[in-house]
């Protein structure tokens, strides 16, 4: 079996063109996902950010959602990025009505938490598991986590509030790596997700 790991990007909406981009100079063979059938192909999977209430609903007509949350119960690696992060929450503190996740960290997350005054910023973030510095967040209307369970493992705090979140193979940011030309956290979910693939193929 080659050591390239094939890493979908969830691409019903949002920045799925710069996440296949990190991905593929991460060292993984990255392609958009919207079926079932080709979810069913990858190794680990990217939640994009963009709207994620579209994403939900998109997930749902295209019948990947149900076939999307039992592949993370049963342990497949993803990514979410600001509304993948909210999509992986089990819990939404203000979801919209009718609001879905997908589920997996045992977190709750407040949307477009950082405010009106301060929609969209950069900071340096220093993340857990990340060597070589702080790396630039990017945030975008995002979410912090409000709270996370015994399982989860905060990775990166910005201001007081944690902003990326690991539990088990789901790794969550609130901000968005892939538009920063870094591809350090990248790296990490591409290792996560090579790491789980040797394992299931011993
Ligand atoms: N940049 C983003 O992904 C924004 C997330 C958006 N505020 C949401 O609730 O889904």
């Amino acid at each position: 079996m080659s050591d390239t790991p094939v890493i979908g990007v969830l691409a019903l909406q949002g920045d799925v063109r710069e996440h296949l981009v990190a991905l593929a100079a991460a060292g993984a063979a990255a392609r958009a996902v919207r079926r079932p059938e080709e979810l069913a192909e990858v190794d680990g999977l990217v939640l994009p950010g963009g709207e994620s209430t579209t994403i939900s609903k998109l997930a749902g007509l295209f019948g990947v959602l149900e076939p999307l949350r039992a592949r993370v119960r049963e342990g497949l690696p993803v990514y979410g990025t600001c509304a993948g992060m909210i999509l992986l929450a089990d819990k939404i503190l203000d979801p919209r009505s009718g609001q879905e996740t997908v589920g997996g960290i045992d977190m709750i997350v407040r949307r477009n938490a950082f405010g009106r005054q301060n929609e969209s910023f950069e900071a340096a973030v220093d993340v857990r598991g990340v060597g070589g510095g702080p790396v630039e967040g990017v945030f975008i209307r995002a979410p912090w986590v409000e709270s996370v369970g015994a399982a989860a493992e905060v990775l990166a705090e910005h201001d007081g509030h944690v902003v990326a979140v690991r539990q088990g193979n789901a790794l969550a940011t609130s901000f968005h790596p892939e538009l920063t030309g870094d591809h350090r956290v990248h790296r990490l979910f591409a290792d996560t997700v090579r790491a789980n693939r040797a394992a299931r193929s011993l």
